[in-house]
Parts: structure tokens; C-alpha cells; sequence
């Protein structure tokens, strides 16, 4: 095992899965001290026979098939065997010993592994069969990972072998999955064998292989994925009349597979395909599909997993015949799978990634050629290397790109690397975008187009990006039997003009506009779509809109665009969500062909082709210096600054997915040009887009917005022919626009004017509400006085101050009336003026006698009431003074006699004292005369 970090007690792990291997199978050179020869051991192995069970599990007639065993030795072969490892009976007790040593690799999702009760078994076949993009793939190169995991990670400590049938296998995904699990990348590279089977014959010599390496390295290896198990069958054996003898082939593969994994203890996870089932419909099965494979797959797959898209980016797998789990379904969540290949890995939702850039170098055209201008560009897959001469005594330049594609590379290569990928990303629902850009004659052209001839609705070897884009979406979808629409655009830029390529009349005065999106990103409106019926069909549109496309014959191109052209290609597919509701899935593919670079001096434009070339070099300028400031990640990015870089504004640095194909000569001549090329590409590689998926549409609304579309179509064709249309002159028209943004202007003032109006009145009221609350603190100081100056004081006081509170409360509620009335008024006005628009100026004028009038009305109203308030005011102000003077006097009069009371008080006091000291006196005498009367 390679460097994956170890957990502590590893070694003992290891050395226990050892001698469980024993259990398995002896290894066949035993046999050698049986007394049977090398060479025949040898010939065993090479016909995949290399442990002594396998003899067992090997027929007598297929042993003498090997060539140079007889029947005798074929006798001898199996009476060792049964000598070395008893294949008779065995107790249960025995059997379940081993079946104990089966070992569980995790699929990296709880609920699946849940379902499968620990995850993908050892010693037997696992098949998960759905549709395309169903995470059957996904799955595959998790297990990848997973197996090489200690156990207590749900893994194996194992090796992983993986056989690709069909170009699925991405080391990149398998860098992701190991750095979500933790583990280097690289060490997970190396524990996995990989093999691109191309027959299936070819399939079945490398599982012969893999049997010996199994046994060579043992108790290594401890998966092996097919995905898938099929495809190559499909191909090798077309048609009703061979179907026999594939499925007799797929048996002894299936055999062989079932021996595989029982022999060395090996997961066996094999990937299949679905098709439609006829007989379902009268059954009435929910589901109308079934595996391919028939009864051979069937009886072969220890447990078959069903897998469908649930709702949104979830797999719903579900266990089908499985002969100790449940048929039970479980969800399982595929945010994290999106990587699609390595070109395109993607992260999910708001995270950057870095566009895509590669380069396409052409070989030496024929101009190129007559001027002996020698080549100076060496290419390799990622990189590129620019010398000015061969003996080097200038430097030369290298440059790494995503791809690198030399002349020999034709276009399906490059269709196949970098479109197909995007065109997965599409029908996921990501809008794409992908522009050749390079000088003049370095191919853009071709690359995108290329031959647009068809031949029997096969397209030439020579189609460019375009046509095969078109072809496969439709044999694509329609393999997975998805229910879609395509719709096709094509418009072009020349001379910082904007036009419509499929427009049927050129003479439209509708324009069209780039308009800002929600995201304040440059997207184009009024153009025309065209609803697709077939991949022909849209050729046939491209090749319309590319007639009228500005191309013209320079010096250095006979066929030269002279404008940029973006094709856009929208794909709607049908999802059934689980309630029912069908969704629809849109996703679009930019196809830009810009118009090339060039420098006027060398290629000799002249007069109109020369101006041609300066508005193209401009919009490319503003396109590089775009590029710069992205690179320099500043704070300002010159998009408006030309038509081009409005319309690519979303796919550089936005939410796009985009792939820029920089086109180059080779030739010496263009040195200068294929440098400035190569330095803008090289830029560009650091700009990071953010793409986001594109939100699903009800059914429901897609139709409305079509039927919208007829409706409108509908009203200007019948005007159209029955003339009933208005029409009128341009110069009339251009009139009506100017009368309109006139009156616009107009209405827009008398806004403003209502606004300030509006605002001075609510200033005024804020004013009243200012001397209510002053009166309300005037009310709390006088109710203060209630404590100094009695209750009957007070309530005259709150008698008197709610008197003038609902003269304020009757003032305040007049004024919110007129303000509402007002507000009314002036929405009507507003609603009558902008309805009304277009129509005579006398409605205008009246429009503005009558706010004239009610202005003036308010106005006064205004004042009544500044009036009434401030008498109102002057009132309650004197008002006041009277009673604050009453009060003062009423206190006065307290005061006094208070006075009074305590002066006479006092007065009586003294005179009681007084006659309380002559009683005294008096009955002192008395005592005293008492005392004298009883002495005597
Ligand atoms: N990879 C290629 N293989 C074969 N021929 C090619 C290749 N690339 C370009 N050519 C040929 O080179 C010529 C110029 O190509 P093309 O018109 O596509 O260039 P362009 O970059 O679009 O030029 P412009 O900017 O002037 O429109 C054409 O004759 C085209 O067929």
C-alpha cells in the first residue's frame, strides 16, 4: 500500500487479512510440488487459471481447451487440486466462517450503505443500472477511494482495479473524492489499476489478466469496477441474429466475474444501462424500464441497485433483487458530485473556478507556405512552445495551457476534450459559453463551423464545434428517452452593430438591445429563436444566419469574418418531480466565433476592410483590457466599454461556464500575432467564473410565456396581412418617440412640483403636530397644579384644554383628509397621464389646468388653515393668560386667609391662655383659703 496515513494498529490488519486470504484460495505454484511441470503451470496462468481453486471452478473440456494440456494431464491437474483444497462439502458452520470474511466497502453515502447493510460486499457481484447521470459512475469512483480506507472508515485497506468501457473514468473526480475523505491525492492515484477496454473481447482479456494479478499481489486488491459491463457487448454484437451469442459471451464473463470474486475476496461493482420495457405498459409497472442484460446479468448480480434522480440534485437508489436485503429505496444527495470530467471540474454553487483555456495551433496554410515562413511552434498536450528560429539564439517562450492541440489533432478530437464535457454542464442546467479567439486565418472559423455539409444527415469529418454540438444533444437526450426542446439564436456584432441573423426581415426596425440582467450583466433582447426539430434542422439554420454573416476576402483570408457572431443553443428538458409536477431544465451553449485579430500594416487592409479591422481591434482591446483588469481582480472592469464585452460579460467573471479556444498559426511570419495571442489566453486562465445552475421553470409557465410569444406573433402577422396594422413612416415615427420622451419630460416635472408640494404640506403638519405636543406638556403642568391648587381648579383647567384638543384632533384629522384627497388626486392624475400619453396634448393642458387648480385650491387651503391655527393659537394663548391670572388672584386670596385664620387663631388662643391662668389663680386661692379654714 502506498502513503496513505496509516491508522496505529494497520499492521495488524494487514497481517489478519493475510491469513484470511488463506481461507480463499491456495496459490497454483503449490501444485508444483505435486508433480506437475512449470510449463504447465505457466500455460494455466496465462489462460487465467492461477490458484488452485480456479482448477476446480475451470471445467475438464475448458482445461483441455488450453493448448497443450491433454486429457491426462487434465485428470492430473484435477486430482491435485482436490488433494491441495477440498472442493466436496463442507459444514454451514464452516461456510459461514468464511462468509464471515466478507468485507463491506462504503459508497460514501450513509443512507445508501444503510440500504446495502454496510455498504458494496466482497464475494459478489454488485450491478447498479439507471439512466445516464444517475451516479452510477459517481459511485464507482468513490469505491475507488473508499476501498483503499481502513475499515474503520468503511473501507478495505485494499487496491482498486477499474475497467472503462465507455471513457468515464476521471483521475480528477478521484482527486476530489480523496480530499473529501482526507487522503492524498496522489497516493489514491496509485492504488488504483485502471484499463480502457475497447472490445469485449478486450474486456475479458483484461479480467483474465486481472485474475493473475489478483493472485500474484494477494489480498491486495480488493475491488474491481466495470462501467460499464455492457456497452462494449452492445456494440460487438448488433442486431437480433448475434443476440445469442452475446448473451452466451456475457455469461462466461459474468462466470468468470462471480469466480473473480469469490477466489480473491474481491467487491465486484459493475455499472449497466437501462432501456424502455414493452411488456410494462400492460402490466401497468410505474417504472417502464428495466436493466439491459436480460436473465444472464440478472441471475449473475448478487445485488442489483436501481438508481433515478429524485428531486434536485438527489439519486433515489433502490435494491432490487437481492437475496438477503429488503426491496427498499434511499435517497441519496449528489451536491458533491458535479465534477464531470477533468476539464470541467466543477464546485458547486457560489465557488470560483477558472475559466478554461486551451490552444489550437493549425498547421502551415498555403500562403504560409509560398512565403517559406518556417514553423515555429512546438506543441505538447498541455504545452507550447513558441521559437523564433531553431538554432535558438533568441529565447523561446513556453506556455501551459488547459489543451494543447497540434495541427495533427482533427476536430472530433477537439470536440470530444473540450466540448462534450461543457455540453454535460448544459444539459445540467448551466448556461455555457465557449469563443475561439486568435488573429485573422488561425482557424476560429473552421473550429466552430468547419464544414457545415451534411451527407445523408451525417456530418462531415471537417463539422467544427457547431454542427457536432447540435448532434449530440439530440443523440444524447434522446438516448435517455428525455422529453426536451432545443431552441437556436444567431446573431452577430459588425461595427459595433448588433443584428439578427435569423431574422426573417432585415428591414425589422425593432433593434437589438443589451439590456441589463437582475445581475446587472449585459444580456440581449429582441432577438429571434428559432424551436429546433432536429440536429439537421439546426444546421440549416446556422448555415441561413451564416450567409448573412459579414465576411469578405483579405489578403491574408479568403473567407474572413468581419464581425463577431455568437450562436446560442437553449436546451429544455423535462423533469418529473416525485409530487408529479414536471420542471423544466434549461440550460444554454454560447458559441462565439469572434472576428480576428489583426495587425492593418502587415495584412494591407485598405479603405472599408480597414475600418472593418479597426473596430475589430478596438472591441478586442476592450475585450483584452476586460481580461487585464479580471486578472488584476480590480475593482473596475471596462465591460461597457464596446458591444462585445457587454455580451461576454457574464462568461468572464460571472455565472457562466466558459471555455476560451485560442486559435494560432504556426508559421514564423504571424511571430508577433501568435505571442499577443498566447499572452491575452495566458491571462485569461486566471479569470474565475461563478457558476450558478440555472433555476428550473414550471411547465405551467413555459407555456405561458409561449403562448404570450404566439399571441404577440399572431397579431403581427394578421396585421401584417390583413393590413389593418398601423403603419406609418419612420420620420412619423421618429416623431412619436420624440413627442413621447416630450411629454415624459413633461410629466416628469410636473412630478417633481407635485413632490415638493406634497412635501411642504407634510412639513406643515409636522409643525401642527409640534404645538399639540405643546400643549400636551402645558396640560401636564397644569394638572400638576391640581396637587397646589385643588380639584376644582383643575378640572376647569382640563375642561378648558380638551375643549381646544379637539379643535386640534378636528384641525389635524382636515388635514389628513386634504393630504389624501391630494394623494388621490395626484395618483389619478399620474395613472390618467401615463395611460393617456400618447394621445392629444389637450388632455395634457387640461391635466394641467386641473393640477393648476387644485395646486391653487391647496394652496389656500393651506393658508385657511395657517389662519385658523394661529388664531386658534392667539386664543388658547390668552385664553391661558386670563386663567393664569385667576389662578395668581385665587392664591392671593388663599394667602390671605390663611392670614387672617392664623391671626384671629392666635388671638383666641392668647385669650384662652389667659383665662386658663386666672382659673389657675383663683383656684390656688382657694386651696390655700381650704387649707387655712382646717388649720384654724
Ligand atoms: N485546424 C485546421 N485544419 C485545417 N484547416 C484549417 C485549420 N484551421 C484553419 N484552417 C483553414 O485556414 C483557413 C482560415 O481559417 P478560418 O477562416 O477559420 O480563420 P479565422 O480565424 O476564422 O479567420 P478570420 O478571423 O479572418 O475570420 C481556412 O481555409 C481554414 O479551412
Amino acid at each position: 500500500m502506498n502513503e496513505i496515513e496509516q491508522v496505529p494498529d494497520q499492521e495488524a490488519e494487514i497481517q489478519e487479512f493475510e491469513d484470511e486470504d488463506e481461507l480463499f484460495y491456495t496459490e497454483i505454484d503449490e501444485i508444483q510440488n505435486h508433480g506437475i511441470g512449470a510449463a504447465d503451470i505457466s500455460k494455466l496462468k496465462s489462460a487465467g487459471i492461477c490458484t488452485v481453486r480456479a482448477i476446480h471452478m475451470t471445467t475438464r473440456k475448458n482445461l483441455c481447451k488450453i493448448k497443450g494440456l491433454s486429457e491426462a494431464k487434465v485428470d492430473k491437474l484435477k486430482e491435485t487440486a482436490t488433494k491441495l483444497q477440498s472442493a466436496s462439502f463442507m459444514t454451514a458452520t464452516e461456510f459461514s466462517l468464511i462468509r464471515s470474511k466478507v468485507m463491506y466497502i462504503s459508497t460514501g453515502s450513509k443512507s445508501l450503505d444503510a440500504l446495502m447493510g454496510g455498504g458494496i460486499p466482497t464475494m459478489s457481484i454488485t450491478e447498479a443500472f439507471g439512466e445516464f447521470r444517475t451516479g452510477k459512475t459517481q459511485i464507482a469512483h468513490t469505491l475507488s477511494v473508499v476501498a483503499q480506507l481502513p475499515p474503520v472508515m468503511g473501507g478495505t485497506n485494499g487496491k482498486a482495479a477499474f475497467i472503462d468501457t465507455e471513457g468515464t473514468f476521471r483521475p480528477e473526480r478521484i482527486k476530489s473524492i480523496a480530499a473529501r475523505f482526507g487522503i492524498d491525492h496522489e497516493a489514491a492515484l496509485e492504488n488504483i489499476i485502471f484499463a480502457r477496454a475497447y472490445t469485449s473481447e478486450h474486456q475479458m482479456e483484461l479480467i483474465i489478466e486481472l485474475a493473475a494479478r489478483f493472485a500474484e499481489e494477494r489480498g491486495v486488491y480488493r475491488l474491481l469496477v466495470i462501467d460499464s459491463i455492457i456497452a462494449l457487448f452492445r456494440t460487438d454484437y448488433a442486431g437480433r441474429g448475434e443476440l445469442a451469442e452475446r448473451q452466451q459471451k456475457l455469461n462466461i464473463m459474468l462466470s468468470r466475474l462471480i469466480k473473480i470474486s469469490e477466489e480473491f475476496n474481491v467487491a465486484v461493482y459493475i455499472t449497466n444501462q437501462i432501456q424502455a420495457d414493452p411488456g410494462s405498459n400492460m402490466m401497468f409497472v410505474s417504472d417502464p424500464r428495466k436493466p439491459i442484460g436480460g436473465h444472464v446479468l440478472a441471475h449473475a448480480s448478487t445485488v442489483r441497485l436501481y438508481l433515478r434522480k429524485g428531486r434536485g440534485d438527489e439519486r433515489v437508489a433502490k435494491v432490487y433483487d437481492s437475496p438477503d436485503m429488503p426491496e427498499a429505496e434511499a435517497p441519496i444527495p449528489m451536491k458533491r458530485k458535479r465534477r464531470r470530467s477533468n476539464e470541467h471540474s466543477v464546485k458547486e454553487g457560489e465557488k470560483a473556478i477558472n475559466i478554461q483555456v486551451v490552444v489550437r495551433c493549425r498547421a502551415r496554410i498555403e500562403r504560409e507556405i509560398a512565403a517559406n515562413s518556417p514553423v515555429i511552434v512546438k506543441t505538447a498536450a498541455r504545452e507550447l512552445q513558441v521559437r523564433l528560429n531553431p538554432l535558438d539564439i533568441l529565447p523561446h517562450k513556453t506556455y501551459t495551457f488547459d489543451r494543447v492541440f497540434g495541427p495533427e489533432v482533427n476536430q472530433k478530437k477537439v470536440f470530444d476534450n473540450v466540448v462534450v464535457p461543457i455540453l454535460n454542464e448544459v444539459r445540467a442546467g448551466y448556461n455555457c459559453t465557449l469563443f475561439a479567439y486568435g488573429q485573422t486565418s488561425t482557424g476560429k472559423t473552421f473550429t466552430m463551423e468547419g464544414n457545415l455539409n451534411t451527407n445523408n444527415d451525417i456530418i462531415s469529418s471537417d463539422a467544427g464545434v457547431i454542427p457536432r454540438a447540435l448532434h449530440n444533444i439530440y443523440e444524447t437526450l434522446e438516448e435517455e428517452s428525455a422529453d426536451f426542446s432545443v431552441k437556436v439564436s444567431y446573431i452577430e456584432l459588425y461595427n459595433e452593430e448588433l443584428k439578427d441573423l435569423l431574422s426573417s426581415d432585415d428591414t425589422d426596425p425593432r433593434k437589438l438591445k443589451i439590456l441589463d440582467d437582475n445581475n446587472k450583466k449585459g444580456v440581449l433582447h429582441g432577438h429571434e429563436e428559432v424551436l429546433i426539430q432536429n440536429a439537421e434542422h439546426g444546421i440549416r439554420v446556422l448555415k441561413q444566419g451564416s450567409i448573412k454573416r459579414h465576411m469578405a476576402q483579405t489578403n491574408y483570408n479568403k473567407n474572413s469574418s468581419r464581425s463577431h457572431s455568437v450562436f446560442c443553443i437553449t436546451v429544455h428538458i423535462k423533469e418529473t418531480m416525485p409530487d408529479g409536477e414536471d420542471l423544466l431544465k434549461v440550460g444554454k451553449l454560447y458559441l462565439v466565433d469572434l472576428a480576428g485579430s489583426e495587425n492593418i500594416s502587415r495584412t494591407g487592409a485598405e479603405n472599408i476592410r480597414a475600418k472593418e479591422a479597426g473596430t475589430i481591434n478596438k472591441s478586442l482591446l476592450t475585450l483584452g483590457r476586460c481580461i487585464n483588469s479580471l486578472n488584476e481582480h480590480a475593482i473596475h472592469i471596462p465591460y461597457r466599454e464596446s458591444k462585445l464585452t457587454r455580451l461576454l460579460q457574464d462568461s468572464l467573471g460571472g455565472r457562466t461556464k466558459t471555455c476560451i479556444i485560442a486559435t494560432i498559426s504556426p508559421a514564423k511570419q504571424s511571430y508577433e500575432e501568435t505571442l499577443s495571442t498566447l499572452d491575452y489566453a495566458h491571462r485569461a486562465k486566471n479569470i474565475q467564473n461563478k457558476p450558478v445552475v440555472n433555476q428550473r421553470v414550471t411547465k405551467k409557465a413555459l407555456i405561458k410565456e409561449y403562448i404570450c410569444e404566439i399571441e404577440r406573433l399572431k397579431a403581427d402577422l394578421t396585421a401584417a396581412r390583413e393590413k389593418n396594422g398601423v403603419y406609418i413612416s419612420k420620420e412619423e415615427f421618429d416623431r412619436l418617440v420624440d413627442e413621447n420622451s416630450d411629454l415624459n419630460n413633461k410629466i416628469n416635472q410636473f412630478i417633481a412640483v407635485d413632490n415638493h408640494n406634497r412635501n411642504a404640506f407634510r412639513e406643515f403638519s409636522e409643525s401642527l403636530l409640534s404645538v399639540t405636543s405643546q400643549f400636551e406638556s402645558k396640560l401636564d403642568e397644569l394638572k400638576s397644579m391640581h396637587i397646589v391648587f385643588g380639584e376644582s381648579m383643575v378640572n376647569k383647567t382640563n375642561e378648558f384644554m380638551e375643549n381646544h384638543a379637539m379643535d386640534i384632533a378636528e384641525c389635524l384629522k382636515y388635514i389628513n383628509d386634504r393630504l389624501d384627497q391630494f394623494d388621490q388626486q395626484r395618483d389619478n392624475m399620474e395613472h390618467l397621464l401615463k395611460t393617456e400619453e400618447k394621445a392629444s396634448s389637450s388632455l395634457y393642458e387640461e391635466l394641467i389646468k386641473f393640477r393648476q387648480e387644485t395646486t391653487k385650491n391647496l394652496i389656500q387651503k393651506e393658508q385657511e388653515l395657517r389662519t385658523k391655527s394661529t388664531t386658534m393659537l392667539e386664543n388658547l394663548k390668552h385664553e391661558l393668560s386670563v386663567q393664569f391670572d385667576n389662578i395668581r388672584s385665587f392664591r392671593e386670596k388663599i394667602d390671605e386667609d390663611v392670614k387672617y385664620m392664623v391671626k384671629s387663631t392666635q388671638t383666641h388662643i392668647d385669650s384662652q391662655n389667659r383665662t386658663i391662668i386666672n382659673n389657675k389663680d383663683h383656684t390656688k386661692e382657694a386651696i390655700e383659703d381650704e387649707v387655712n379654714v382646717k388649720n384654724n
